[in-house]
């Protein structure tokens, strides 16, 4: 559905002190009280705003499209605009001759519905109260993410696009694009991710959702304008650092050494969740990891086949050899059942040390497997 009256607004209210305004931010209405967006666990939201930014320029005949989707606590900016720009979470990956080449592609890139740097979430204002949502913000799930993300296409006149990426939870949107949208793209590409949340990962989400509810300064959500729940987010942030390692990267980078009374290892868990703690909101937060713990390919059809068989598009699947949150034989198995649904669909492994977050590091490796699926769609 095109809103007639989208528009690119001039600021975005949000509540959260953290949010960054970039230079290159751009900001597209993609939901207003005539046109609410529904849901898929029932509720509604009257007022939605994509913040979102672009590289490269729109091919005439709009062939040149690739959607690129961030991970968690990840944003809309995956790469600096110019030289004096700030870096992104895939500077090596996207850019003038990179695998992601904006010279040739335009790429898109919005931030996460729910999420804190400038899409609607819990730190918007409530239009019926003009107050931040907290947590009268709806239940989301990462299909309403892409739903939203349709939205903001059709804003801009996008009709189809060749490819859609995307690590992590980046990964698991960039499938429920292919199941729910199937002839919008021509090729997805996977990493990192499952075809449905596991029964750990969701107890990992569990403990980093209690430590933020037990923690006195999250006040049910009404913490905007306070401290708000900081120590909570950093120990919901540290058990996620430790899911998104591996006993090797942490043995090697920390093994036994100590500083300040305490393990190396500790140091760093600190270090991390209080960084987060300064850029996230931890409503936001709580609202993500419940959409992680919700996605399931199964949910939006009767079988996990059903789904699978849905997609039309050329599918690349890439698990990270350390990966104990995703571990590889989950996209394996992923790729198998889509390959007994017919779908083209390939598997590939990158050997990291790293753990889940390999994909945020092991750019060597990632390069390749980009282009390679780059040369396969274009085929
Ligand atoms: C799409 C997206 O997902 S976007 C979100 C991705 N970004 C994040 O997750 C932000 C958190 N950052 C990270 O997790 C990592 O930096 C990654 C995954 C991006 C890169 O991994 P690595 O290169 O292996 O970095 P590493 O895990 O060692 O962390 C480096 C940071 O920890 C700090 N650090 C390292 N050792 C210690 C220690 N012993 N004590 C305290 N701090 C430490 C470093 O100073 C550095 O800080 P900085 O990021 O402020 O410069
Ligand atoms: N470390 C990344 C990946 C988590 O899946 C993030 O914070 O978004």
């Amino acid at each position: 559905m095109l809103l007639k009256d989208s528009c690119v607004l001039e600021i975005t209210i949000t509540h959260f002190s953290g949010f960054k305004w970039r230079s290159y931010l751009k900001l597209a209405r993609v939901a207003n009280k005539e046109h609410p967006l529904h849901l898929s666990l029932g509720g509604r939201l009257d007022e939605v705003v994509v913040a979102y930014e672009t590289y490269g320029h729109l091919s005439e005949g709009g062939d040149n499209v690739i959607l690129l989707n961030h991970a968690l606590t990840g944003d809309s900016h995956p790469s600096a605009h110019t030289q004096h720009d700030e870096k992104g979470w895939w500077e090596p990956l996207v850019g003038p001759g990179r695998p992601l080449d904006t010279e040739k592609f335009f790429i898109i890139c919005a931030n996460v519905l729910g999420g804190c740097q400038g899409t609607t979430g819990p730190a918007s204002p409530n239009p019926d109260t003009g107050l931040p949502y907290g947590m009268n913000f709806p239940e989301i799930t990462l299909l309403d993410t892409v739903h939203v993300q349709k939205r903001l296409l059709d804003v801009l006149g996008v009709h189809h696009v060749k490819l859609i990426i995307g690590g992590s939870m980046g990964g698991m949107q960039s499938l429920e694009w292919s199941v729910a949208y199937p002839d919008f793209m021509d090729g997805v590409m996977v990493i990192a991710a499952p075809g449905y949340a596991s029964s750990q990962s969701i107890a990992y989400n569990k403990v980093g959702r209690q430590a933020i509810i037990l923690d006195p300064e999250w006040r049910e959500g009404n913490y905007y304008g306070g401290i708000g729940p900081e120590k909570g987010l950093a120990i919901a942030r540290a058990v996620g650092m430790i899911t998104y390692q591996s006993e090797m990267s942490m043995e090697g980078k920390f093994g036994r050494k100590r500083r300040n009374g305490c393990f190396e290892i500790e140091n760093y868990l600190d270090y991390q969740g209080n960084s987060l703690a300064r850029r996230f909101d931890a409503n936001s937060y709580l609202y993500l990891l419940r959409a992680l713990d919700y996605y399931n390919l199964l949910k939006s059809c009767n079988s996990y086949e059903d789904a699978l068989s849905k997609i039309r598009a050329k599918v690349m699947v890439v698990g990270v050899s350390s990966d104990i949150l995703y571990p590889p034989y989950q996209q394996e198995e992923l790729v198998e059942a889509m390959c007994d649904s017919g779908v083209d669909a390939q598997y590939a492994l990158l050997e990291s040390p790293h753990g889940h977050d390999g994909f945020l590091i092991d750019f060597h490796l990632l390069r390749p497997m980009i282009r390679n699926f780059m040369n396969h769609l274009i085929k």
